[in-house]
Formats: C-alpha cells, structure tokens, sequence
C-alpha cells in the first residue's frame, strides 16, 4: 500500500467578503502535495496568494475568509486523514494541530513572541500546551531546543525577553517555539526576508538540519528564487490566486515552461549574466487586482507571447513532464508556437 502524503491540499479555493462588494476569490483551483522530510516553495510577486494558501493550512485565515471550494487533506503518520478545510478554526481538533502536528514561523518573529514574557516561558508554555509535562521537564526540552537552533548559553538565554535578543536570535527563538511539540509540517512564511544576507543562509542552513533530524514536511514561502534555489525540493510558482507552474525544482529551474516562471527567472541575478553583461529584465506591468481578476490567464497583460484566446480563456493544467505541469496556452492549443517555451 502507497502511504499518503503528508498533506494534499486539492482543488482549493479561498475566497473574502466584503460588505459592499462581491467576494473577491483570492486563490483557486490549488493542488499541493506535501511529503515528509520534502520541502515545497510557494513563490510568486506579492498578493498573489501564497500566505492566504499557508493560513488556510492552519486555518489561521482572516474573518472575511472562507475555503469556499476543496479539501485539505492531513494524514500524520499512524493517523487517519482528517480534513483540515472542513474543520472550524476554533475547534478541538484544529487547535491539537495548530502548534503542535503544523506550525508556522513568519518574517516578523513579534508575531509569534509575546514581548511580556521571557522566550523560556512562552516555549514551556507551547510544550504544556500540548504535552502532558511537569514545568520542570518542560523547561529542560525548552533549553534542549534553544540550544538546537543555535542559541548560545540557551539556559540562561531562557529568561530573556525577545527584545533583548538580535534579530537573528529572535528568529531562531520563534524557530525553536515552532519545533517545541516537534510538527510533522512546519509552515515557513518568508522567514530570512527581514534578515541581513549571512544570518539569512545560517537561518536556511539551520532549516535544512532541523528538517533532516525531524523529517518533517516543510511550506516555505519566498518571492526569492536564489532562495527556492538553496532550500526547495518542489516549487509552485503562484501568479494571482493560480498555480501556474509547478514541479521538482530542479527541473522547473531547468525547462521553466510558463511565461511567468520564465519571467521571473530572468529577473534574478546570475553569475554568467554578470559575466556577460547581460541586463536583468524586470518583469514589466503589475499583477492586476484580484477584484478586477481577468477572464482568461491572469498573466494576459504581461505576457510577451499572449495570442487569442489568452484574454477569455482559462488555460488548464497540462503535464509537460514528470511531474511538472503549467497552465498556459501555449502548451495546448499550438504545437508550433509551444516551441517558444521550450
Ligand atoms: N482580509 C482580506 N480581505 C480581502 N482580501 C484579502 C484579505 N487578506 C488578503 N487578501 C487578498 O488576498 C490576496 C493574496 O494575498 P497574500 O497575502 O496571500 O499574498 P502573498 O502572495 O502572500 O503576498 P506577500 O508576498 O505580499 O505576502 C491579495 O490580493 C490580498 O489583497
């Protein structure tokens, strides 16, 4: 019997209410499978649903919000699947996931530390949470913790506040507080964004340890590709609520086949175009606004190859090799001009 994945989130869509308008679908039609000990990378410009996708995980969306359409299928080892997507945010069952079998570090580590308590006791209190432990046995998996993800002098670091820790500290400690009921899944949404260039390799490096002693899953958001580069298994590059490219990573940096994927990859710097002299192409024009959401490929506008039926029709997702699949017209309707992408 082949064992389920970790995590598939299928068909997926999320839309927001507002009181005057109509609701605004943020994300759609979202297939990601996730694989313990693998690492999945959601990229794409901003607003273009890779923390609405995440939040949904962990049920952790705004008020306005709903899964409006699919399943977000969780099935940790030894245990039956349960729908994530159908549960409620505040039940039982989604607060013994949330922190404890999925959790989630972000780019500001003040939005997981409490600035009144010292990291100790908010770690301990995470660990009490979930685990049947004395404060005592609790504290030691605390400093156990702090000093894995690179803390000096963890027991003493234990009593301070995060303020009093740098910034890269701080990361590690929110790092540590996401570990402490050791998650099967750990969400990562841009963690090393805010983070100087060497504390952001040493925070990817300290992951990519962790997740190999743990062998858990990991969702790593980023726009950044070098960082898709160094950390991803698979990526998912997301383009206005849409998948539109996704795959092994290193096969999707090696054939990008959507216009976007291509787009994107051209404008991230390089040593051989460093070394030709070549120019960085920004991507031109912006994401439209997911109110005013195209009919066809949301990528229209932007795209230097679009032809007729881009503007009204929706492409679908075709395989264009193992495991890799795009959503572009290009790959369906016209066998000559498919070889643009190639
Ligand atoms: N509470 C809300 N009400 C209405 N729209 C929302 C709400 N929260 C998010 N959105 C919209 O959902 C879309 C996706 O946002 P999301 O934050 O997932 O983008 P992102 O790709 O993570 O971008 P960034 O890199 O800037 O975080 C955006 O258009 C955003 O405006």
């Amino acid at each position: 019997m082949v064992d389920k994945p970790l995590l598939k989130i299928e068909d997926v869509e999320i839309a927001f209410s507002s009181p005057d308008e109509a609701d605004i679908v943020a994300v759609r039609q979202v297939d990601l499978t996730l694989t313990a000990g693998k690492t999945l990378c959601l990229v794409g410009e901003s607003g273009c649903g890779k923390s609405v996708t995440a939040r949904a995980v962990l049920r952790l969306l705004d008020q306005n919000a709903s899964i409006s359409r699919g399943r977000i299928l969780f099935t940790p080892p030894g245990e039956e699947t349960v729908d994530i997507g159908a549960l409620k945010s505040d039940s039982l069952s989604m607060r013994a996931i949330r922190g404890n079998k999925i959790s989630m570090i972000f780019q500001e580590p003040m939005s997981s530390l409490s600035p009144v308590h010292t990291i100790g006791d908010q770690i301990d209190e995470m660990i009490m949470l979930h685990e049947d432990l004395k404060p005592k046995e609790a504290r030691e998996r605390t400093v156990s913790l702090l000093d894995q993800v690179g803390i000096p002098g963890p027991r003493e670091r234990a009593d301070t506040y995060p303020f009093q820790l740098s910034g890269g500290l701080r990361q590690r400690a929110m790092i540590a507080m996401a570990l402490a009921c050791t998650p099967n899944l750990l969400i990562a949404d841009e963690p090393t964004t805010a983070l100087d260039v060497t504390t952001q390799a040493q925070i990817l490096d300290l992951l990519k340890k962790l997740q190999d002693d743990y062998g858990m899953a990991m969702l790593f958001i980023t726009h950044d590709l070098g960082v898709v580069a160094e950390i991803a298994d698979e990526v998912a590059v997301m383009y206005l609520g849409d998948v539109v490219e996704q795959g092994d990573v290193f096969e999707v940096f090696r054939a990008p086949r959507h216009p976007y994927t291509q787009a994107l990859m051209r404008s991230i710097p390089t040593m051989a175009r460093k070394a030709d002299r070549q120019r960085l192409s920004p991507i031109k024009g912006t994401v439209p606004s997911a109110k005013d959401r195209p009919q066809g490929c949301a990528f229209t506008s932007r795209c230097p190859h679009a032809f007729e039926p881009c503007p009204t029709v929706r492409p679908e997702r075709t395989q264009v090799g193992e495991g890799h699949v795009a959503r572009c017209h290009l790959l369906t309707q016209d066998t000559t001009r498919a070889e643009e992408l190639a």
